[in-house]
C-alpha cells in the first residue's frame, strides 16, 4: 500500500504500478480506509480492504453483486452498528481520525458523511420537512433562516423549480426521480463533508438517472463523493477514481481513465468487458 492511497488488492498489481499510479492522486485524501474486514456473524465479508476517498472528487465502486460494495459503503458512516453481529476492523480515517473508534460520537458522524440509499425514501411527510427535520435533528434554527436552509437544499439538488409551488406536498407524491433528488436534498441540508450514494440511480427511469449524474458532477466541486454502481458506464461517466471489488477483495483501484482503458488484473478486464458478473 502506497503512503498516498492508492491501493490494490490480493498484490494483483505489482507495486511499481501502484507506485507510479499514485502519483496520480490529484487531490487531498479525505478518507483512509485501512486494511479494513467486516464480519457478518462469522461470515467475513470484506477482506482486508485498503482504498481511499479524495477530496472533491467522485470514487465509483465497481463489481459483481455480493462482492461487498455496499458492506464498505455502510461502514464509512457505520450505519451497520444499528444491527447486531455486524462488526468491522482496521481503520477508517476521516481526516485522519478513525471513526472505527469506540469513542467516535456516531450522530456527528453521520451528519459528516451522508448516505442515499437505493430506493428513494423519503419521510411520509411533506416536501419542506423531509429537509427540515434532518436539519433540526442537528441545527435548531429559527423558521425564517430554516426556509432558506430548505430552499438552498432543494436547488442545489436541483429540485427547486419543480417543487417551489407545493412544498407542503407529501414527499412520497412526487416521482421516483424527484423523491430520489429529494433524498440528495435531504442529505445535502445538513453540510456533510462525504457523500455516499449506494446504487441511487437503480430505480430511475434514464431521463432521471442522467440528472442524478449532473447532480453528482455539481456536487463534487463540494463534497466528497462515494457511489456503488453496477452501470459501467455510469461509473465511466460520472466518477474520477474507480475501484473493483471481487469476493470481498479490492481487487484494483485507479483513475477511472485507467481502469476502464488499462486495467491490470484480468478480473477487472473482465468484468469491466462483461464477461463475468
Ligand atoms: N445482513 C446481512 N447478513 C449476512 N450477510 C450479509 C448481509 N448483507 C450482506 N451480506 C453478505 O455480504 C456479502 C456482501 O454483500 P453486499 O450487499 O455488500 O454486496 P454488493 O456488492 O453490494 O452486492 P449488490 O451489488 O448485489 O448490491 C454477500 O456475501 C452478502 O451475502
Amino acid at each position: 500500500m502506497s503512503s498516498t492511497g492508492l491501493s490494490h488488492g490480493s498484490n494483483t498489481v505489482p507495486a511499481p504500478v501502484v507506485a507510479a499510479r499514485a502519483a496520480l492522486a490529484d487531490a487531498d485524501e479525505k478518507v483512509a480506509i485501512r486494511n479494513v474486514d467486516f464480519y457478518y456473524g462469522d461470515n467475513r465479508a470484506l477482506r482486508s480492504i485498503s482504498v481511499s476517498l479524495y477530496a472533491r472528487r467522485v470514487t465509483a465502486f465497481i463489481g459483481p453483486s455480493g462482492c461487498g460494495k455496499s458492506t464498505l459503503l455502510r461502514i464509512l458512516n457505520r450505519i451497520y452498528d444499528l444491527y447486531p453481529n455486524q462488526r468491522a476492523e482496521g481503520e477508517v480515517l476521516l481526516d485522519g481520525n478513525n471513526i472505527l473508534d469506540a469513542k467516535q460520537d456516531l450522530n456527528l458522524l453521520r451528519a459528516r458523511v451522508g448516505m442515499v440509499f437505493q430506493k428513494p425514501t423519503p419521510f411520509p411527510m411533506s416536501i419542506y420537512e423531509n429537509i427540515a427535520f434532518g436539519i433540526r435533528l442537528y441545527e435548531p434554527l429559527p423558521k425564517s433562516e430554516m426556509d432558506g436552509r430548505v430552499e438552498q437544499a432543494l436547488k442545489r439538488a436541483a429540485l427547486w423549480n419543480e417543487v417551489k409551488d407545493k412544498l407542503s406536498a407529501n414527499g412520497l407524491s412526487l416521482s421516483g426521480g424527484q423523491q430520489q433528488r429529494l433524498c440528495i436534498a435531504r442529505t445535502v441540508a445538513v453540510q456533510p463533508e462525504v457523500i455516499l450514494l449506494d446504487e441511487p440511480c437503480s430505480a430511475l427511469d434514464p431521463i432521471s438517472t442522467a440528472k442524478i449524474e449532473e447532480l453528482i458532477d455539481e456536487l463534487k466541486t463540494d463534497y466528497t463523493i462515494a457511489i456503488v454502481t453496477h452501470n459501467m458506464q455510469q461509473a465511466a461517466r460520472v466518477s474520477d477514481y474507480t475501484a473493483f471489488m471481487y469476493l470481498g477483495e479490492l481487487v484494483e483501484f485507479d483513475t477511472t481513465s485507467k481502469m476502464f482503458t488499462s486495467p491490470v488484473d484480468p478480473r477487472t478486464q473482465d468484468y469491466i468487458t462483461g464477461r463475468f458478473g
